[in-house]
């Protein structure tokens, strides 16, 4: 199945011996817990779903992948997974390549799937143990019960897997990919369809996971979750990566500020002698939008209340607003077009 022509060279790359425990920050030689470089995916059908992905994710990072619905979210995960190969371009994960060392990567890999388990006979204890056993693991009831206890389903150890909530269920698809010890955990849309209390819950799970120096990769479509979750954000659109950017630098160079103006009479267009500013006008004329710099000067503000007022132009009310990441992921999309 796997493409052969991958074998060789990366031999003399990879670390002779896995690196024990996590890399701490003085460990400079420990590689990126996942480089993708050059990745393309073009499938049998002759669809291409990525085009020359490159991406690295460091230890300990939470990395969001945001992208519309067919961006190629899954594809990219499940190439660096191990689960679809790739047409060309590379992946490795702790220095290891996926499809020389396909085993060394599937170890230290952990995938959550967006579909809720089905073996609901089992319990919850028997199905982590074999979660574990799967990967050729030796039995450790202590880390399995740490991963119990850490997704808050200790309790629920001896219960059937059909009578959990569907919350449970979310948590034990958790459980199951942690149950190997992977050092790398990919969270395929975890809130897919779910609650507000119950995202809520998930990202409380993500920040323990966090806390226990596992790296996470999480794909979304929703914003929201990004920009709560993540440290580093990249946005796939059609098979590419847009941007690849810190959040809060993301937020900090695209974020801009929103004005807001409710107006007393409607206009029919942007006055001439304001066409300089960056105005928007709302279809039914009472609202005006004005967009500005993120970085605090607010200068432009002043003036542009004051050269509305000298055009004769009144509003009854305005609020500002911080542009979330979901308008910046709608403009990038947009330009990406
Ligand atoms: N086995 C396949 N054969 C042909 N095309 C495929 C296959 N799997 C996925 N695709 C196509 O590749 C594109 C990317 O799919 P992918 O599942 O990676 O997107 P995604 O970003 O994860 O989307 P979603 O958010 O809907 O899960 C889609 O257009 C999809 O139809």
């Amino acid at each position: 199945m796997h493409d052969t022509d991958h074998t060789g060279p990366v031999a003399e790359e990879r670390p002779a011996k896995p690196s024990g425990s996590a890399a701490g920050p003085g460990d400079r030689e420990a590689p990126p817990a996942i480089a993708v470089s050059r990745l393309s995916k073009t499938y049998d059908s002759g669809f291409q779903a990525l085009r020359g992905i490159d991406l690295e994710v460091s230890r300990g990072e939470i990395f969001g992948l945001l992208g519309p619905n067919g961006a190629g979210k899954t594809t990219l995960i499940s190439i660096i997974c191990g689960l679809v190969n790739a047409t060309s371009g590379r992946v490795r994960v702790d220095g290891y390549d996926n499809v020389a060392d396909y085993r060394a990567v599937r170890s230290r890999v952990g995938l959550v799937p967006q579909e809720l388990a089905t073996e609901s006979f089992e319990t919850v204890w028997d199905t982590v143990r074999f979660s574990r056993g799967l990967f050729g693991r030796p039995p450790d009831a202590a880390h399995l019960e740490k991963v119990l206890r850490d997704l808050a389903l200790w309790e629920k150890r001896d219960s059937k897997i059909m009578s959990l909530s569907g919350g449970m269920k979310r948590r034990l698809l958790i459980a199951k990919a942690l149950a190997h010890e992977p050092r790398i955990l990919f969270l395929d849309e975890p809130t897919a369809g779910v609650d507000v209390d119950l995202r809520h819950d998930m990202w409380e799970v993500v920040r323990v996971l966090r806390e226990s120096g596992v790296t996470v990769v999480l794909t979304t479509h929703y914003i929201e979750e990004a920009e709560e979750m993540a440290d580093r954000v990249g946005v796939i659109n059609n098979g590419e990566l847009v941007v690849v950017e810190e959040k809060a630098e993301l937020m900090r160079k695209l974020g801009g500020k929103r004005l807001t103006l409710h107006l007393r009479e409607p206009l029919a267009e942007i006055p001439p002698g304001l066409e300089h500013r960056r105005l928007e006008l709302g279809a039914d004329g009472f609202e005006l939008t004005y967009t500005y710099d993120a970085d605090g000067r607010e200068e432009g503000v002043a003036e542009l209340l004051t050269e509305l007022g000298e055009a004769g132009i009144h509003f009854a009310d305005l609020h500002t607003e911080q542009r979330s990441l979901e308008d910046i992921f709608v403009s990038l999309v947009r330009e990406g077009r």
